[in-house]
């Protein structure tokens, strides 16, 4: 074994504890028997090495494959790293024991490495020859993409290479002639793309498939090719390019302003998909959808059920008291409610009560996700409150940057309710840090000191507990009993005073009793084996299950709801193709524009970018695939008060390219590359938007790349600040679970296959994903799921504090009913 290398050593040898028999052999006791295959060689370690074990050689048969883990090795025609190369391929060919025997007593590693070379064998020659096949196929690909595609990346391919030449195996670059002197980039733009790209294989795994059950089911075709023929999209004039970034300023000080624009119908926010292109499927009619559109001058108390009419009358009842200046107790407040209960709708409905009652300006909506707050037409409680988003050591919270104080201030001044939507994502720390500067503000606002928790506001937290628990660790969340830091101690204690409760229970949303039943019961973990069985039927994976016509109108623009990134851009890619091939529009791939200062990116700082988490860069993808009439969904929070934030869904109507474009090219698989990202975009959203810009049509808004700012290393060790200006939106035809809570879908696809990476799914997840949908008719499970998941209640402690909840509810419903009205 003296003459093995590194590379035969691991390939053609293993190691093994001295009294295990071998397979292959059988042991008697008595009398020794071999059979099957001879006994393989055994060497004994050097002395003092693992003395229990042997080294074996492998039988003849037995095939590896070795995987370098690491970088690519390096170029054997690149004299910056000749060293290195041969100092890898001696250390991975020529047998050694210490580091010192890769050189062998000469001087120079040049010198040892051509005495090795001299006397190495045909394998030596085909593994250097391996090496530098993947540098050849890396150049090939640059300049095959560099002619299909001159404009969009010019500088990836050296001069020298856009000959027509092909490289053979007898040219320059053969394994033994090193050093000569072609200076090549580091990377092509093939590897740039691949590293954008790059997906962990599991996950990809997962997400591949997701697609072949689609396939399957009939969802997509395996191939579309977008047609090429189809109409470019116009670019824009420099003037309206200033336009473009005027409405964008407009919109985005809407953020930061936080002033409102005008008032919006309550319930539009609540619905969730346009149906103005979406036929009703057989069977649910226009009619039976009435629960989305009140009437226009309907008051929504008079539509509100008996527990919904209750919340209100709650809160109505206290209203009044506050305002015949009678001083009522503080009123903090519990909405409890499954999902589709009208939880929503009932906030809306009290905001009305508010505003006929000319008190509008005594109530504050707020809630913990985006999303959530543009369906009650409110604030995120973070940006409303100027919550601290990570709290450090010396960070002065509490008073507050000038801006943020200011902020609070405006926001808080006459604010007597306070609405906190979604109190599942609501954490202990939060709703102290809230207290702490509600009851500051107040102060500084000359309100009389109370010596209560927010300062004597009234709050009224509203949501469902079995749907997604914080970011983070679901020990933040509210009813859990963990409280270790002071603030969460604090906060523990603020959600223990909250006294009245109560619970809606008449499901409005889901039309289907079964289902309804059925998602009950899976919301404690108890489903029966009858409920298993009626998601069985729902499987698309099970052939016996009668098929669902995808290409029928409403689910042939089904949703897709999955755990995992991998599973839902694959599908939105698919679903984009199609979208493309059905309406004959373009498809656009739109790349993130890079600059230091002026100066757009290098290769390899290109690279570097590539490689950072798609998060640090500011959520702004590298590439962003966009069509005319596509379902899109926004990616940040360009205006809250737009209803244009992370999650807000719609359709692309129109776009503008960028005054810069040059002549667009389009692949061979039909994709139009473009070279910067678009001027505007016109987006409609699908809960309509309370905004009109001049020039733009009613019910559109117009959204310009965003921007973001961060760091790179480049290779001198030099931190570089990029620019990034991108398009915050992706495809809308798939999201996660995540994005799904608090909306309502009509066509929905849910996968509950267990990822193979990450987060594990909970309770949690499985109960937004599969309560999204009216009913079974609009339902569909894309394959299997983790029969445990159904089975056991999402979280013991949350069973404790439902308990609580449950004795709070009935003193609440008692002393009501009972004629007490809690307030003169
Ligand atoms: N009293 C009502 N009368 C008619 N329709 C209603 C009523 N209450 C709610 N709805 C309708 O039921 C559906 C679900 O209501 P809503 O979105 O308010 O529920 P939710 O409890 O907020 O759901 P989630 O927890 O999933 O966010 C909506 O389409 C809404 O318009």
């Amino acid at each position: 074994m003296e003459q093995f290398n590194l590379l035969s050593y691991f390939l053609y040898t293993y190691d093994e504890q001295k009294s295990t028999p071998t397979s292959g052999q059988m042991v008697n006791i008595g009398q020794r028997q071999q059979v099957g295959r001879p006994r393989s060689d055994r060497y004994q370690y050097r002395e003092g090495y693992k003395d229990k074990h042997t080294r074996i050689i492998r039988q003849e048969d037995f095939e590896l494959v070795p995987q370098f883990i690491g970088k690519w090795f390096p170029r054997n025609d690149d004299p910056s790293c000749t060293m290195q190369y041969q100092l890898t391929v001696l250390a991975i060919l020529k047998p050694w024991r210490q580091l010192e025997d890769l050189v062998d007593g000469f001087v120079t590693v040049s010198a040892a490495w051509s005495a090795f070379v001299l006397e190495a064998d045909g394998s030596f020659a085909s593994f250097l020859e391996n090496i530098q096949y993947f540098y050849r196929s890396s150049e090939q690909s640059a300049k095959k993409r560099a002619q299909e595609y001159p404009t969009y990346a010019p500088d990836a391919v050296p001069e020298h290479l856009h000959d027509d030449d092909e490289l053979t195996a007898e040219s320059p670059d053969h394994p033994f002639d090193i050093g000569h002197d072609q200076q090549l980039p580091t990377w092509s733009e093939e590897d740039i793309i691949h590293a954008q790209e790059a997906i962990n294989p599991r996950e990809q795994a997962y997400a591949q498939s997701a697609m072949e059950c689609a396939y399957e089911a009939g969802i997509f075709a395996r191939d579309y090719e977008p047609p090429t023929g189809a109409q470019y999209a116009q670019r824009c004039s420099p003037i309206d390019k200033l336009l473009f970034e005027q409405w964008g300023n407009t919109l985005a000080e809407h953020v930061a302003e936080g002033g409102r624009i005008s008032d919006q119908p309550p319930w539009e926010g609540t619905v969730e998909d346009s149906t103005a292109n979406v036929e009703m499927a057989a069977g649910v009619s226009a009619e039976d959808d009435q629960s989305q559109s009140p009437p226009e001058e309907a008051m929504l108390r008079d539509i509100l059920n008996d527990d919904q009419r209750l919340v209100h009358d709650i809160v109505i009842n206290h209203l009044n008291a506050t305002i015949r200046l009678s001083q009522p107790e503080q009123l903090l407040m519990i909405i409890r409610g499954p999902g589709g209960t009208g939880k929503t709708m009932l906030i809306n409905a009290i905001t009305q009560t508010f505003k006929e009652l000319g008190m509008e300006h005594r109530l504050a909506k707020t809630a913990t996700s985006g999303v959530a707050a543009t369906l009650i037409n409110g604030r995120t409680l973070h940006a409303w409150a100027g919550l601290p988003i990570r709290t450090q050591k010396n960070d002065n919270w509490v008073v507050g940057s000038p801006p943020t104080a200011k902020k609070r201030m405006r926001n808080m001044e006459g604010v007597e309710y306070l609405i906190i939507d979604e109190k599942s994502m609501a954490t202990k720390d939060m709703l102290a840090q809230l207290s702490i500067i509600a009851s500051q503000v107040r102060r500084t606002l000359d309100i009389p000191e109370s010596g209560q928790y927010f300062g004597g506001m009234n709050v009224i937290l509203c949501g469902d507990f079995h749907q997604f628990p914080p970011v983070g660790s679901i020990s933040n969340a509210l009813f859990h009993p963990t409280a270790i830091s002071p603030l969460s101690i604090q906060g523990k204690e603020i959600y223990h005073t909250f006294d009245k409760v109560v619970s809606l229970t008449k499901q409005m949303r889901v039309q289907d009793e079964g289902w309804m039943t059925l998602l009950e019961r899976l919301r404690i973990g108890d489903c029966t084996k009858d409920d298993l069985q009626e998601l069985n039927k729902l499987r698309l994976d099970i052939p016996k299950n009668p098929s669902t016509d995808f290409q029928q109108d409403g689910w042939s623009d089904a949703v897709l709801i999955t755990p995992r990134n991998s599973a839902r851009k694959m599908w939105n890619s698919s679903a984009l193709r199609r979208h493309c091939t059905r309406t004959g529009t373009r498809l656009c791939s739109c790349p993130a524009e890079d600059m230091i200062g002026t100066t757009p990116l290098a290769t390899n700082m290109r690279m570097n970018v590539a490689s950072i988490k798609i998060k640090e860069i500011g959520n702004l993808p590298h590439h962003v695939e966009i069509a005319v009439g596509m379902k899109a969904m926004v990616l940040l929070n360009i205006a809250t008060e737009a209803d244009l934030v992370n999650g807000t869904r719609g359709t692309i109507t129109e776009i503008v390219l960028d005054d810069r474009e040059p002549e667009p090219f389009t692949t061979r698989q039909g994709v139009t590359m473009l070279r910067y990202p678009p001027a505007v975009v016109y987006f409609r959203p699908n809960s309509g938007t309370a905004i009109n810009l001049e020039g733009v049509k009613e019910g559109i808004l117009p959204i310009v790349p965003s921007q973001s700012k961060f760091a790179v290393t480049d290779e001198n060790g030099k931190r570089m600040q990029i620019t990034r200006r991108q398009l915050a939106l992706t495809a809308g035809y798939a999201f996660t679970d995540y994005k799904g809570q608090g909306q309502t879908i009509e066509y929905v696809v849910v996968d509950l296959e267990p990822p193979h990476t990450g987060p594990k799914m909970t309770g949690f997840s499985v109960y937004v994903a599969l309560s999204r949908s009216r009913g079974r008719k609009n339902i569909r499970l894309l394959r299997g799921y983790d029969l445990q998941l159904f089975i056991q209640h999402p979280s013991a402690d949350l069973k404790v504090d439902e308990g609580r909840l449950e004795v709070l509810e009935r003193d609440t419903r008692w002393a009501w009913s009972n004629g007490k009205r809690y307030w003169p």
